[in-house]
């Protein structure tokens, strides 16, 4: 199973890195990979497995996270009023954003970052809502449209594909301020 010790942390080099494209059929340790990076954050989720792991909680994974430079991402975003059924779950392998909304959103806490061992404030301004195309573990292509949390998450997974950490969204100079336009979320 994946734990926080299997997670790499900012100065380490492959965060900055692109992911290469991932080529099917996926080999099944690829497939094991993924289906464990989906578990990772389940249990993450759960009381009792990740206080006895020690897990910091997370609603998203990238590959690259756990030093794998390929383009996989999972997504599990629980839906606070019924545990059981997450409003957003899935495992995507070359996710691509086909378009997205002018409108932006970002939450009014700002974002973290599992690889990130510290707090960095300031908004993260994103796109509201984005419609994406992704293979699925199946080898199956996927089409789907997010809005609000789960297009949060998928973009910030989608940056580090890219290399790319939320903080490289933050306004250096004033963090907390943004265009009247930017939809802020609580
Ligand atoms: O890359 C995933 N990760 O570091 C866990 C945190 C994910 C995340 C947190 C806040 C807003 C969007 C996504
Ligand atoms: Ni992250």
């Amino acid at each position: 199973m994946i734990t926080m010790d299997d997670i790499i942390r900012e100065g380490h080099p492959s965060l900055k890195k692109v992911a290469k494209e991932v080529m099917f059929p996926l080999t099944e340790e690829q497939k094991q990979k993924a289906e464990e990076m989906l578990q990772f954050l389940k249990n993450s989720q759960d009381a009792e497995i990740s206080e006895k792991y020690q897990l910091r909680g997370g609603v998203g994974l990238a590959a690259p996270q756990i030093d794998w430079l390929e383009r996989v991402i999972a997504v599990h975003v629980p839906n606070v009023e019924n545990p059981d059924e997450p409003l957003f779950s899935a495992v995507m392998m070359n996710p691509k954003i086909l378009s997205h909304s002018v409108e932006e959103t970002c939450l009014s806490e700002g974002e973290g970052c599992l690889s990130v061992d510290r707090e960095v404030p300031g908004y993260v301004v994103r796109h509201s809502r984005i419609s994406l195309e992704y293979t699925d573990l199946n080898g199956e292509t996927q089409k789907a449209r997010l809005r609000k949390y789960p297009a949060i998450v998928v973009q910030h997974e989608i940056d580090h594909l890219n290399g790319i950490m939320f903080y490289d969204h933050i306004n250096a100079k004033e963090p907390w301020k943004v265009a009247d336009d930017v939809n802020i979320m609580s």
